[in-house]
């Protein structure tokens, strides 16, 4: 990777009394990428997360936001933007001036904060509601609002709590995209956390699987989807065809792995229409095989489907030590 780390954080560790929050996390995001911090609920998302933003003290290792080692600093000067879930805007104040308040806290004469407000609005769309009162918007706008709050001092890493997470499912779709173009905008290193497949790959350049506490993989989106390192990975990431072997292994079937038309020919036991074609269930020798179809192939699909497992195209995951 060429791009300037922005983002730095070398083996943290957070307990709370005996519950191993955080345990030896390593990782770096460089400008102008977003990292998905994916798992789980529980297992230290958040904790990581705050951390980071310095609003938890770490038991050990090192936070170094633009190069800095800013682990014992306080907030205010990791010159981080955050968003959670519950956007904490003030009430009583209009949303340009909900935008405008950290501005102004931060030294900035009232007329300069209120036009890189006005200016932070109109870049999440919003600008033609900055004098409502945020009791006055919807969710998906007052999330937008938090997010002005946290982008208007232009912030070096942004970082994101299961930002969409109140949101209903049709407005998360469509904040989604409008996040995706907002970030390739910015040159800021965004750090999201998610326990959300489809918002991590809709959202970031790369994942961080964890579990329990520790990292169990990080990698690019695709690769981790496509390559899950272990079998808790691979069931956490949704991948249907997972087979146990007899050494205590997983075998992964990708659906890349399987090649329609060849084969034998096996029972199609299930069949769900999906919005652009159908999810099938064979009733194959390893197991019950999903597999997704186009709409033309499902067009000729009768009782049995002839499907080949390529043998190179498989996975064999190791099982993880129970959490
Ligand atoms: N202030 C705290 N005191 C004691 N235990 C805590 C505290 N905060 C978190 N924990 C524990 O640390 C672990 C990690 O919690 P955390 O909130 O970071 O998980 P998460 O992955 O963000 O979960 P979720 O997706 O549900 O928000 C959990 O076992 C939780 O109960």
């Amino acid at each position: 990777m060429t791009a300037e780390v922005q983002l730095s954080v070398q083996g943290l560790w957070k307990r709370y009394g005996a519950v191993a929050a955080v345990q030896d996390v390593s990782l770096q995001l460089p400008l102008g990428q977003t990292l998905a911090l994916l798992g789980p609920s529980g297992c230290g998302k958040s904790t990581l997360l705050r951390v980071i933003a310095g609003l938890e003290r770490p038991d050990a290792g090192t936070v170094r936001p633009g190069g800095q080692d800013l682990t014992h600093a306080p907030p205010e000067q990791r010159g981080v933007g955050l968003v959670f879930q519950d956007y904490a805007l003030f009430p009583h104040l209009s949303v340009l001036d909900n935008v405008a308040y950290g501005l102004r806290r931060r030294g900035l004469p009232g007329p300069q904060a209120r036009a890189r407000a006005h200016e932070t609005l109109e870049q999440v769309g919003l600008g033609t509601l900055a004098g409502r009162r945020t009791t006055e918007l919807s969710g998906g706008q007052q999330q937008r609002v938090a997010l002005a709050r946290a982008l208007a001092p232009q912030p070096q890493l942004l970082l994101l709590d299961e930002p969409l997470s109140n949101l209903d499912e049709q407005l998360r779709s469509t904040l989604r995209s409008e996040l995706r173009e907002l970030f390739a905008q910015l040159n800021t290193a965004v750090l999201l956390v998610t326990h959300d497949q489809r918002e991590a790959q809709a959202l970031a350049d790369t994942v961080a699987l964890m579990r329990a506490g520790a990292l169990v993989q990080t990698g690019p989106v695709a690769e981790v989807f496509e390559r899950p390192a272990t079998a808790w990975a691979a069931r956490f990431l949704g991948q249907p065809n997972l087979y146990p072997l007899p050494d205590g292994r997983v075998r992964l079937v990708p659906e890349s792995a399987v090649q329609l038309g060849q084969g034998p020919a096996w029972p199609v036991v299930g069949r769900q229409p999906l919005e652009h074609g159908l999810r099938v269930t064979l009733a194959h020798d390893l197991g019950p095989l999903v597999l997704h179809l186009s709409p033309r192939e499902a067009a000729g699909l009768g009782d049995t489907l002839r499907a080949a497992v390529q043998p190179d195209g498989c996975l064999t995951l190791p099982e993880e030590p129970a959490a």
